[in-house]
């Protein structure tokens, strides 16, 4: 579904990504893992569309996207969700769902044709979905609580709720674990899950919390200074010792 190819990212002098290749198979929750400062977001940010790279190719879909706008990409299916959920704060919950684009540059175009009749039976089916998406999430009971009032757990749902909005095939979530409390953390896992066993989402995570890579990501993939380090099953990774050396015997070290 996605291929890297010799990515490197330049930051003036500084290189934070250097020359990094991997594939990602449809289908695959892969995790991606590393110390802090190992390339990882800035990663994300050039497959995303958010940097251009300096040199290597991205192929998506057997596409090179290389370079391509992060709406361009939105449209092709490819989403990204933040570290720091990206929520507008004053709009309820199913708001902040109704307000994802459609996925199809051509759709506002042809409700413009259809007439006020079949815009108003589009903007319907748009909230049966947010409500669909709010009730899949279990988030309904807060549907017109205005977002910036939602839980740091309830805020990374209504994230991953955003990206259900859409069509999306390959979905990179950036640190979805982070402030987010055991049990919201666990249906956060299952929701995933779900995802992409029933409804075939193929994900990247970005994540610190080893327990959430071990439960969901196959395969696992360690970057460290910017390279991929290993790629392999969590077992395998975790007890690399090129892994254990890049964190320092922190968290992979006590994860083990
Ligand atoms: N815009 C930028 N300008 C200069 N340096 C940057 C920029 N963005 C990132 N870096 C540097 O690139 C390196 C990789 O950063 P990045 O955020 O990609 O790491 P990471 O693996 O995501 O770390 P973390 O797990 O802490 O989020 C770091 O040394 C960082 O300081």
């Amino acid at each position: 579904m996605l291929e890297l190819d010799e990515l490197i990212m330049d930051f003036g002098g500084f290189r934070a990504v250097n020359g990094c290749s991997f594939r990602v198979e449809k289908g695959s929750i892969t995790g991606l893992i590393g110390p802090n400062g190992a390339g990882k977001t800035t990663l994300f940010n050039m497959i995303a569309g958010a940097l251009r790279p300096t040199s290597g190719r991205i192929r998506f879909l057997g596409e090179d996207v290389t370079g391509l706008a992060s709406h361009q990409l939105f449209h092709k299916g490819l989403v990204r969700t933040f570290q720091i959920p990206q929520e507008f704060h004053r709009l309820t919950a199913l708001e902040n769902l109704m307000m994802v684009p459609p996925s199809q540059p051509g759709e506002r175009l042809f409700a413009n044709w259809f007439g006020w009749g079949r815009v108003r039976a589009a903007e319907g089916d748009v909230e049966r979905r947010a409500y669909e998406t709010l009730e899949f999430l279990e988030l309904t009971h807060v549907a017109h609580e205005r977002a910036g009032n939602l839980s740091g757990g309830q805020k990374k749902l209504l994230e991953l709720g955003r990206t259900m909005m859409t069509d999306a095939k390959l979905v990179l979530l950036d640190e979805p674990a982070a402030g987010v409390n055991r049990t919201l953390l666990r249906k956060l896992e299952s929701k995933i899950e779900i995802l992409n066993k029933e409804r075939g989402y193929t994900f990247i995570l970005i994540e610190h919390d080893m327990e959430m890579i071990e439960k969901l990501c196959a395969p696992v993939i360690c970057m460290a200074e910017g390279t991929v380090l290993i790629e392999g099953d969590f077992q395998s990774v975790r007890c690399n010792p090129q892994v254990l050396e890049a964190y320092l015997g922190e968290t992979v070290g006590d994860a083990a």
